[in-house]
């Protein structure tokens, strides 16, 4: 576990029953007051403030060398903050860790597990560590690694360790999951298992923080979603909301021969911005019925032809764009 230690256990609980006390919406599971984090001569946090009540799923999400990890840390209570106030629980780092790491679970991006013990050893180990928590059977079972159980951690897939560093995560039955890029690199069938894991806590009334490359992932789990860049939050809302705040509705990405300048395009109907790449162009529209028939005249009335044309909804990825003129992920050109 990159020499950091599993946390905690609060109740015994069954994997299948509801949470014995539903929580309470009122309480806040996470509260951030100008959290300032800095490195020398780089600012990692930049003053962020925060509220995630008990039971929501929160994403944090930001391009790389945004703050996430820095953030996340903080709240973990692996790093102090230069200033800024974090409670968890209603409780502080500076006098109840012991508690705190009792009551939340980190599930780390990249886990490294003993090669020479089982699934089903591994977990035994991490609960060991608690006085309370979920039996070995049933964390096993709630990432689905039953079959996998007496399989040494060596010989499972990418996808399978994750679950397994999910489960080692969840035994100490936390109250407050940290998930950090839990499906980086895993195939899309993983993924969505992960997911369905994710869901699963949800509904037993777990916090859940969520950091994420994936905007799907993002729009598909999370209550509310913190769009982080240079170390500030540029946006935060329900996916929902964020998508319309930026006043556009659909994509359209197109292409033609010849290439129509970007200018031309002014005249598209319920246009909110244009994006050109090298081969073609990418708007942002309110309206898909209007704008679409417009973009098709100006291309006939410069006489060009359609490469390609294809719609799609905003998401949370153009959000990111509209608010930065950059890609959330490295290597995606806006
Ligand atoms: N220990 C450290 N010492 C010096 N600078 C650091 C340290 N940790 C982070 N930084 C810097 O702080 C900034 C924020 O880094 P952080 O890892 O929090 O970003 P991130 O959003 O998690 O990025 P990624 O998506 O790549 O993990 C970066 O400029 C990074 O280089």
């Amino acid at each position: 576990m990159r020499g950091r230690s599993p946390r905690g256990v609060l109740r015994r609980l069954h994997p299948l029953e509801p949470s014995p006390a539903p929580p309470s919406p009122s309480l806040l599971a996470i509260e951030v007051k100008g959290l300032v984090k800095r490195f020398e001569d780089t600012v990692a946090v930049a003053g962020i403030d925060l509220e995630v009540p008990v039971g929501q799923c929160i994403g944090l999400l930001g391009p790389n060398g945004a703050g996430k990890t820095t953030t996340v840390e903080i709240l973990e209570g692996l790093q102090t903050p230069t200033a800024g106030k974090v409670h968890l629980l209603g409780k502080g780092w500076a006098h109840d860790a012991k508690e705190l790491r009792e009551r939340i679970g980190i599930a780390l991006q990249e886990t490294r597990f003993a090669e020479r013990l089982t699934v089903e050893e591994t977990v035994q180990l991490f609960r060991s560590f608690y006085t309370k928590g979920l039996s070995v059977e049933e964390a096993i079972a709630l990432v689905h690694l039953q079959e996998k159980r007496r399989t040494y951690t060596v010989k499972l897939s990418g996808g399978q360790r994750q679950r397994l560093a999910l489960a080692v995560a969840l035994v100490a039955d936390p109250e407050i999951l940290f998930l950090d890029e839990p499906t980086t690199g895993l195939d899309p069938q993983s993924r969505r298992a992960l997911w369905d894991v994710i869901e699963a806590l949800k509904g037993k009334g777990r916090t859940v923080v969520l950091t994420t490359h994936y905007m799907e992932e993002a729009q598909v789990l999370c209550d509310q979603v913190v769009i982080m860049d240079h170390g500030r939050i540029v946006a935060q809302g329900t996916p929902s909301e964020l998508i319309a705040s930026i006043g556009a509705e659909q994509i359209i990405e197109f292409a033609s021969t010849p290439d129509i300048p970007a200018e031309a395009l002014a005249e598209v109907p319920n246009l909110v911005s244009t994006r050109s790449r090298g081969d073609g162009h990418t708007l942002s529209v309110k309206e898909l019925h209007t704008a679409l028939p417009g973009l098709l005249s100006v291309v006939a009335a410069r006489g060009a032809r359609l490469r390609h044309l294809s719609t799609r909804q905003a998401t949370l990825d153009d959000v990111f764009l509209t608010l930065t003129g950059r890609a959330l992920r490295e290597g995606e050109s806006p």
